[in-house]
């Protein structure tokens, strides 16, 4: 097998992710599963259920999701790379606890996992390694092996993510009215999150105002708007603002809300805008009615022409780009030199997410990190480890 096809130490890939409602009668059993313990008031849950209700109580994540692994299972096969690929969630059937189960008996030893969300934070990274490290509890209980667990790394800047939203926006501004597509803004928007979670995002080190949450998004914000400009000439102004905001009205989360932005950019008399909603890997719930279904009809109201781009989904260069990096993780782990291709500023993110990374607020086990319980082979120097790319 040559070297670049060889996925030791893996035996499998698993796509984690947040799981959605198939029908009316999941709706509030998925939102309990949400929001067990979480503190997020009743009305809201309320708002919420209905944008599902909206919707015939489908979410479209979990299609969206065996879509995904289907390509990445004929990706692989087409490319000679041998490794099955397993898909659980964290709040709905499949459940993960069921995948991993279902892995370790059909003898798998050690997993390497990607999951739905491309950017540090507490809900979008640390929080599934706490879902994966409840898992393996499980099965420690029902006196099963446990195998080995590490999550890829965030892939914000990938170009395997960042390419398909650039022509997503350019698709997007192509079909606004030609008068008044040259002077249409750009609106970068992601999952509004508790500004306390934002700035203790990511490693210790990137800690501060807006940690490594907002700066990973300002970064892939600025490569999409720079590619824009190239390809057309013409510089869109643009912002990254938030949606999706939970939680109590006290709490401090990030803003502006997209549809404040609509506001203010009307009010500024911009002629149109481009919603990009790059803090999604594909078009769910958030999407559908926080921008498709809301924000659109705040710019309706407005007069305010708009467009959202497409997310990522199961575009062929997203799911090439998750084999690189899964081709890319395992050479490092096997100690080969290996190319570790990253856009923008940054560079390429950690492998182990370090101790003190995303900080829960109640600490819990997380596995696939530094402070896994479950693995002590890893943990000294690995954490940090920055390279620059050529
Ligand atoms: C950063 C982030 C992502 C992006 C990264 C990633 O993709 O992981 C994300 C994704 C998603 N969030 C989703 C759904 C929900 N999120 C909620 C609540 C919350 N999300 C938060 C953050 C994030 N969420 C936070 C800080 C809360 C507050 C409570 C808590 O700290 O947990 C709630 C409760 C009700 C409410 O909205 O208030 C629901 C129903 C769905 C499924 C959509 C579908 O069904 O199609 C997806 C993909
Ligand atoms: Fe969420």
């Amino acid at each position: 097998m040559p070297d670049t096809l060889d996925p030791t130490p893996y035996d499998a890939l698993l796509l984690l992710s947040f799981g959605g409602p198939e029908g009316p009668d999941d709706v509030v059993p998925f939102l309990e599963n949400v929001t067990r313990g979480r503190g997020i008031p009743k009305e809201r849950l309320k708002e919420v259920g209905q944008h599902y209700f909206l919707f015939g109580g489908v979410s479209p994540i979990n299609d969206q999701n065996r879509e995904l692994l289907g390509a990445l299972r004929e990706d692989f096969a087409d490319h000679g790379l041998d490794l099955p690929v397993y898909w659980g969630n964290r709040n709905w059937a499949p459940y993960l606890t069921d995948t991993l189960r279902e892995l370790v008996q059909d003898g798998r030893r050690r997993v390497l996992v990607l999951a739905t969300s491309a950017y540090a934070s507490y809900s979008g990274c640390r929080q599934y390694r706490e879902d994966l490290a409840g898992a393996l509890a499980t099965l420690a209980d029902e006196g099963l092996p446990l195998p080995g667990v590490d999550k890829l790394r965030h892939y914000f800047n990938h170009p395997g993510f960042v390419r398909p939203m650039i022509d997503g926006v350019l698709a997007a501004l192509d079909d606004l009215p030609a008068d008044v597509r040259a002077g249409a803004r750009l609106a970068f928007t992601t999952h509004s999150i508790p500004d306390a979670s934002a700035d203790t995002s990511g490693p210790v080190g990137e800690h501060g105002d807006g940690g490594a949450y907002v700066a990973q998004h300002l970064d892939v914000a600025r490569l999409i708007a720079d590619a824009v400009r190239e390809r057309t000439g013409v510089d869109h102004p643009w912002s990254l603002v938030y949606q999706s905001r939970s939680g109590a009205p006290h709490i401090p989360w990030l803003e502006p809300d997209i549809c404040d932005h609509l506001e203010e950019l009307h009010a500024a008399g911009a002629p149109a805008a481009v919603m990009v909603p790059i803090g999604f890997v594909s078009d769910h719930m958030e999407v559908l009615y926080d921008l498709d279904t809301e924000a659109t009809a705040k710019a309706a109201e407005l007069g305010l022409p708009v467009r959202r781009s497409a997310t990522v989904g199961a575009d062929p260069r997203f799911v090439a780009g998750v084999r690189e990096l899964v081709l890319e993780r395992a050479a490092t782990e096997r100690g080969r030199p290996v190319e570790r291709c990253a856009l923008g500023a940054l560079g390429p993110s950690h492998d182990l997410c370090p101790v003190g990374c995303c900080p829960a607020r109640a600490p819990k086990a997380a596995a696939a990190g530094a402070d896994s319980p479950y693995d002590q082979r890893r943990g000294e120097g690995r954490g940090r480890e920055k390279e620059t790319t050529p």
